[in-house]
């Protein structure tokens, strides 16, 4: 497989490594400092594109692959309040988007399990409803594109629920905080934590005056991650549409 990485930090590096094992062939890597003058026909050579860079940048990204009429796997977080326009777009070009708050399986599964036990606790309405999430120190948003996923996860389950709030941030550096869509009931509050050299973990409670129930996933590494976008750079290649990890894990 011939891939263009848009994004060329801890992610696409770590990703850069795994691919070139499996004998794939990295075609493009876009950073920072060559951003501006790449142009659609610079990705021409890519069977798919995977792009780990920055809130502000995915979008643009995704519109230069859509123009290339490359398939992109996405895995940047802070932009998808953006996904209904986005993948309007990308159906009208006839393109293929695969994007994921969070490529591991473990994750996948987590929110999986998160939304059966929402199912099985709703009927009883007296539990509280909390996220933690903890990350490395260099991560730009809050709270985190995994933690925003779990939380309308579980809210959709639950009749008392609805969104998510970010209701504190604990950390030594600034970070952009995500504003919530408004809420017609109570939202879920996330708490972030940034802690240095964290890759990724959630936490979620459901807490009530008799007991508590926590589930909870811890990544090692980010070789979770990497494993999971190059995986669903290798199912996308050949289809059309907008996917997610539901699509690729069965889930
Ligand atoms: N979905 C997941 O499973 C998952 C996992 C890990 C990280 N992430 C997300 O991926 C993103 C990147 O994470 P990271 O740890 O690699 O960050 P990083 O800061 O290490 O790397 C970001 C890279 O993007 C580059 N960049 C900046 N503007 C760009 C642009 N316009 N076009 C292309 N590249 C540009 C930077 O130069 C840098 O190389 C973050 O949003 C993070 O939250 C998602
Ligand atoms: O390192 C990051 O940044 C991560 N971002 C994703 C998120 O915001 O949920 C996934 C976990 C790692």
């Amino acid at each position: 497989m011939k891939i263009a990485l848009l994004g060329y930090g801890k992610m696409g590096r770590f990703i850069e490594d795994l691919a070139l094992a499996a004998g794939d062939e990295i075609v493009l890597r876009v950073d920072e400092a060559n951003r501006a003058s790449v142009r659609p026909q610079d990705l021409a050579a890519a069977d798919v594109a995977i792009e780990f860079s920055r809130p502000e940048a995915a979008v643009g990204n995704i519109d230069l692959a859509l123009a290339a009429g490359v398939p992109i796997v996405v895995g940047t977080t802070g932009w998808l309040a953006q996904l209904p326009q986005v993948s309007e777009r990308v159906k009208a070009a006839e393109g293929a988007l695969f994007w994921a708050s969070n490529f591991s399986v473990g994750v996948n599964v987590f929110f999986a399990a998160a939304r059966r036990t929402a199912e099985l606790l709703n009927p009883y309405g007296t539990y509280q409803v909390s996220i933690e999430e903890t990350h490395h120190l260099q991560k730009l948003d809050a709270p985190s594109g995994t933690a925003i996923t779990l939380a309308e996860t579980v809210a959709a389950a639950l009749d008392a629920y609805a969104g998510w709030e970010l209701s504190e941030v604990k950390s030594s550096v600034p970070q952009t905080q995500i504003t919530a869509p408004a809420s017609p009931a109570t939202p879920v509050p996330i708490v972030s934590v940034r802690e240095d050299a964290v890759p990724g973990t959630h936490h979620l409670s459901f807490d009530s005056t008799v007991d508590r129930l926590e589930l909870r996933h811890t990544a090692h590494s980010r070789a979770g991650f990497a494993e999971g976008a190059l995986a669903a750079a290798r199912w996308l290649v050949g289809r059309r549409g907008v996917f997610s990890m539901p699509d690729l894990l069965n889930l």
